[in-house]
């Protein structure tokens, strides 16, 4: 589902939210400068339970702010947050209960411990009953193919397995509500679709919100209907990756290799940007479907190999800033 919904129907409320951090800087050789950093500027919107939803935007633009917001460990310097009913600043032990968060960055399991005692000690934390712990560790076990890894100490887990060690720490208590924090971030391939499988079967079957902050537009395109562009503090748009793609005018390009160098190849609805031995680099409209081109080069062109690169979601927002953007998908920044 694309879009906000009224108040009631609401799981995650944030209505005119503002972070001012004070912060004291060097000027001069003795004097220290007070200024103030208005990292969340004034942020209206609500998403309703079982949504999955990306929270995107550059390196400082007040996501994890948000996030740490949503969470209770930041209190708003203004406006009003709400998570399942609950105000996280006032409520921050009885919200925890109903909330995972992972931090891809940073690990939630203990460093020296095998997985299956990391667990254990989360079971005790937040007071998991037995039957309902036994049910979600074999849950999470299977579908994140945890088995063999249980009996490994965390700090011998590569990347991939511990982000899928952290996940299911996150949603041993059977959260309602889910903050991912780039939950793919550095892993590989395989490990990002494991994931992306995983977030995606969590949210159909058990009806989890997913708040998912990332810089990799395929996890968006992958797992949101619904994408919120934040910068500078102020949402710049609340709608679907399409219409984000066409706001910025944006190019997603198709990788091919062929069987043999040949010279650029010319194609309906593709221009190619970059040549290199048999592999050549075809940019397309982000908002169009690659199927057609992929058909086209398949049934005239000898291939062996096919990716697509989705956009950096940098350039995405540049373009943005370049671009009039329509009234019924952006939300206009005061
Ligand atoms: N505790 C703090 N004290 C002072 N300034 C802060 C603090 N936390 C964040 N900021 C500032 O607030 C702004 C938003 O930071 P935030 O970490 O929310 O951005 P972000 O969108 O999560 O970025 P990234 O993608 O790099 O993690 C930045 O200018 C940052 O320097």
């Amino acid at each position: 589902m694309v879009g906000t919904v009224d108040g009631n129907d609401a799981h995650i409320e944030l209505d005119a939210v503002e972070k001012v951090f004070d912060v004291r800087r060097k000027a001069g050789r003795w004097r220290r400068e007070r200024h103030q950093v208005r990292a969340v500027d004034g942020i209206s919107f609500s998403v309703p339970r079982g949504e999955m939803v990306g929270y995107i935007g550059p390196n400082g633009a007040g996501k994890s702010t948000t996030i740490k917001m949503l969470t209770g460990i930041l209190m708003p310097s203004g406006g009003r947050v709400r998570v399942a009913g609950i105000d996280p600043s006032r409520d921050r032990t009885k919200l925890a209960r109903r909330i995972g968060v992972v931090f891809g960055q940073r690990t939630t399991l203990w460093w020296d411990l095998p997985l299956k005692d990391s667990y254990q000690l989360v079971r005790r934390m937040y007071r998991i009953e037995d039957v309902r712990y036994a049910k979600n560790l074999a849950r999470c076990v299977d579908l994140l193919d945890l088995g063999p890894l249980l009996d490994v100490p965390v700090r011998q887990l590569s990347l991939g397995q511990r982000m899928r060690g952290d996940i299911a720490a996150a949603l041993l208590h059977d959260p309602e509500v889910l903050y991912l924090d780039e939950p793919t971030i550095g892993l590989d391939v395989v490990s990002k679709a494991k994931v992306r499988e995983f977030l995606r079967t969590v949210n159909a079957e058990q009806g989890t919100t997913v708040l998912l902050t990332t810089h990799d537009l395929t996890d968006i395109e992958q797992l949101c209907e619904r994408v919120m562009v934040i910068d500078h503090g102020r949402l710049m748009y609340d709608g679907g990756l399409s219409g984000l793609h066409a706001v910025g005018e944006s190019e997603r390009t198709l990788v091919v290799d062929f069987e043999r160098e040949l010279p650029a190849v010319v194609v309906a609805g593709a221009r190619c940007v970059k040549v290199e031995g048999p592999r050549q680099w075809l940019a397309f409209p982000a908002a169009a479907s690659a199927a057609p081109l992929v058909a086209d080069l398949a049934a005239r062109y000898p291939l062996v190999d096919l990716s697509v690169r989705e956009p950096a979601i940098e350039d995405v927002i540049a373009r943005m800033y370049s671009s009039p953007v329509p009234a019924q998908t952006a939300v206009p920044a005061e």
